[in-house]
């Protein structure tokens, strides 16, 4: 290293040094203001509240810089006016009067010149240094020149600009999906902070940066719209569980926790849909027609009488008889209320008590002399009481409009499926108590929820008078502490008073209401009607109509991300279309991007899986890799022994550092883990293993140095393209049948 360059590479570790002096000095603060508001602060109840937020404050802002500390400093941007600018993955302020920045965040406007700048347009910028560090220690600098009159030179001039991506392309993956923020890309860049109103969806074939441009985006929003998103919190969707452990340090590491990550299964609070479909009893459950079927299937049970069968009601003045006619103008007022089934409940209740009462009225107060009914209107509501209050009565009604739960309604429904065609009845037939909720359950679940609506009049009424009842006490305790001042008033002024004191008090009882110190995205997941700030859905191709609906319900501002790739839809329910699925909610109003370069696969791997997507669409385009790397995929017939040929091939593929994949049909699992040690497997495999098996729908969104795909005659083509399309570096296909014509 030249003296230039040593020197230039000093003052690069002096101003990280005191970067993390810096650091260390907020954390001990930070750490310091926990502890002490951890001490306890007497018992009343405004300071322990005034403590708990402190403690979420300062322990929140601790761990976002303990999660960043990791290249906490990754770049540098030199102005054409001299200036200069730090770029991080927080900001942070020097510990003066000016609190003058010393750390830019990468999502400040400042920064954006870092991302975008070229020698084309520079932006006002002479440099841009990449900053490498280990730990706290400086080890490389990349600087690219875009002024090119600057004739300054530092020893560390990159002239491809690509070196810094190209060396984070080629690293060993560790089984988790690490952040981009060092290296994103100008068309990524855009995308990431797009406006955050309305629908944008982003298209782009594997490895071209969706999931890491999705995820960069939550993050940007939530710094660019803090105050709306820490309130309502934004929701991340992932295909399965394995998918959202393997994004799961993102986000942190970007100095973000207030996201909610979750898979469909996971979208309806207390349902836990470990359950698994057939893949067409999954694409029946999902298809739009369902809404329609469970509506009906709802109507179905608002029941009449037979006609010439009325019900007889036992009641202590007589018999009360409820025909359909009765049943009949009950049911239509309380259709007419057009309220959800359980909240139109109470209006069918109402009419049939009425209706009965009548009935009992006519027949009690019947004049022997045929005068006019001889009881009065006290009487009348003495007996609607009495109706009101037999329990026969209330069966009656049970039976014809019976209250019900999204559980026992679609229990119910799945037992004996009514308004879809026998066959599809056939695939999703399903015995009480037999199998657990499906994920695909779960957008039914939601759709049975909105039909049948909550009510939850009782509680809000139990949850009023628990109210009054507080402000009872509370305007006890106003007047004991005001002595018995407010009783000597006896004019106008002591009503003055009086409301005052009303209003305190209300305020009073509120202070005693349990305060809900959860965060946005812990309330969010527990309540089925959360409205988000705004959503992302990766491999968005994968959901079905009914996931949609779903997911729109929890979206009311539509405010939404959706990131997929037409070409890569596995499941029979994914609807493969942008239009399709948007149209019923926002017609033609979304924006459609693209990103058009992968940065995954290697072109030699890319150019072996487009052929089996061109072997179905001729016009097919692939991504443009962004690199090759010289290693032709290669193809061995592996005789009888299956499990032997894979275990050889497992031996030769697994890398000293780095992760291989082995991509297998479900069925063969048993047969080719059987040789090999130490293989993780299973429903939640552990990805940072140095060798995982995995069912191709499995392998969605994951990626890994090296590859192995084995059977894949046993593969859809959408999931045999996303298998093929898995690795960084190296891909093998052993097989015992012919090989699908695409591969040969
Ligand atoms: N700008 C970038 N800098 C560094 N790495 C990048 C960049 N963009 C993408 N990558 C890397 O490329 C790989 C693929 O990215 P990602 O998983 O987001 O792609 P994807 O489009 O979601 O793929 P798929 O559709 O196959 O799931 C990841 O390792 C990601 O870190």
């Amino acid at each position: 290293m030249s003296n230039r360059e040593s020197a230039e590479l000093q003052k690069e570790q002096e101003f990280i040094d005191g970067l993390y002096d810096r650091v260390d000095a907020l954390r001990g603060v930070a750490a310091r203001g926990v502890e002490d508001a951890l001490t306890p602060v007497g018992t009343g109840l405004q300071a322990r509240l005034e403590r708990d937020v402190l403690v979420a404050e300062r322990s929140g802002l601790l761990a976002a810089l303990n999660a960043v500390d990791g290249s906490l400093c990754f770049g540098r941007i030199d102005l054409s006016d001299g200036t200069a600018h730090h770029i991080g993955r927080i900001g942070i302020r020097e510990d003066d009067t000016a609190h003058t920045p010393l750390l830019i965040d990468w999502r400040a406007p400042v920064a954006r010149p870092f991302y975008l700048a070229t020698g084309h347009t520079p932006m006002g910028l002479r440099r841009r240094r990449h900053i490498t560090t280990e730990g706290r220690a400086v080890t490389e600098l990349h600087d690219e020149i875009l002024d090119l009159r600057d004739r300054e030179r530092t020893g560390f001039e990159d002239p491809s600009g690509d070196a810094v991506l190209l060396a984070a392309l080629n690293s060993a993956r560790t089984g988790r999906m690490g952040d981009i923020v060092r290296t994103v890309q100008a068309e990524q860049d855009r995308i990431i902070r797009a406006p955050h109103r309305g629908i944008l969806v982003v298209e782009g074939g594997p490895g071209t940066g969706k999931t890491a441009v999705a995820l960069h985006r939550a993050a940007f929003l939530l710094y660019e719209h803090r105050e709306l998103l820490a309130r309502r919190a934004v929701l991340i969707v992932g295909p399965n569980p394995a998918f959202l452990h393997y994004i799961g340090e993102v986000l942190p590491a970007l100095g973000e926790t207030g996201a909610l990550l979750a898979t469909q299964a996971e979208l309806f609070p207390g349902v836990h849909a470990d359950g698994a479909d057939t893949p067409r009893a999954a694409a029946v459950k999902g298809g739009e027609r369902m809404a329609e079927a469970l509506a009906l299937a709802v109507r179905d049970r608002q029941r009449l009488p037979e006609s010439g069968a009325p019900m007889v009601v036992p009641h202590d003045d007589g018999e009360l008889v409820l025909d359909r006619e009765i049943a009949h103008e009950a049911r239509q007022a309380a259709r007419d209320t057009r309220l959800p089934h359980n909240l139109a409940r109470p209006y069918f209740a109402f009419r049939i008590i009425d209706a009965l009462t009548s009935q009992l009225a006519v027949r009690i107060g019947a004049d022997p002399y045929g005068g006019p009914n001889l009881l009065g209107p006290d009487d009348i509501a003495q007996l609607g009481k009495s109706v009101a209050a037999a329990e026969e009565v209330h069966s009656a009604i049970e039976e014809l409009w019976p209250a019900l739960t999204p559980e026992g309604f679609l229990t119910g429904y799945l037992a004996d499926p009514v308004h879809v065609p026998d066959e599809d009845a056939e695939a999703i037939r399903r015995a009480p108590g037999e199998g657990a909720w499906t994920p695909a359950d779960v957008p039914l679940l939601d759709e049975a929820a909105e039909l049948l609506g909550v009510d939850d009049s009782a509680e809000r009424a139990a949850a009023e008078a628990e109210r009054q009842e507080r402000i009872a006490y509370a305007q006890g305790v106003l007047e004991l502490s005001r002595g018995s001042e407010t009783y000597e008033f006896e004019d106008e002024e002591s009503e003055v008073l009086a409301a005052h004191d009303i209003v305190d008090a209300e305020r009073m009882a509120e202070r005693q209401e349990e305060a809900d110190h959860r965060t946005a995205a812990e309330r969010a997941a527990a309540d089925r009607s959360w409205a988000f700030g705004h959503i992302v859905v990766d491999e968005a191709q994968e959901l079905s109509p009914m996931a949609w609906r779903l997911l729109m319900r929890r979206s009311p501002t539509r405010s939404m991300t959706l990131v997929g790739d037409p070409a890569q839809t596995s499941e029979e329910a994914g609807v493969g279309s942008w239009e399709k699925i948007l149209q019923p909610y926002v017609d033609d109003r979304f924006e459609h991007v693209q990103l058009k370069v992968n940065y995954r696969t290697p072109a030699e791997i890319m150019e072996l899986a487009a052929g089996v997507v061109r072997a179905e669409d001729p016009s097919f385009e692939p991504p443009r890799s962004v690199r090759s790397t010289g290693e032709v995929p290669w193809t061995r017939q592996a005789g009888k022994d299956l499990a032997g040929a894979v275990a050889q091939a497992v031996a030769e593929l697994t890398p000293e550092e780095g992760r291989l994949a082995v991509i297998a049909p479900q069925a063969l699992h048993e047969e080719i883990a059987a040789p090999l040690d130490g293989i993780t497997a299973g429903a939640e495999p552990d990805l940072t293993r140095p060798v995982v098996l995995l069912g191709p729908r499995q392998a969605k969104g994951l990626e890994f140095d090296h590859v192995l795909v084995v059977e894949p005659a046993g593969f859809g083509a959408g999931d045999l393209y996303v298998a093929l399309t898995r690795a960084t570096q190296r891909l093998g296909i052993v097989h015992r049948e012919e090989l699908p014509e695409a591969l040969r």
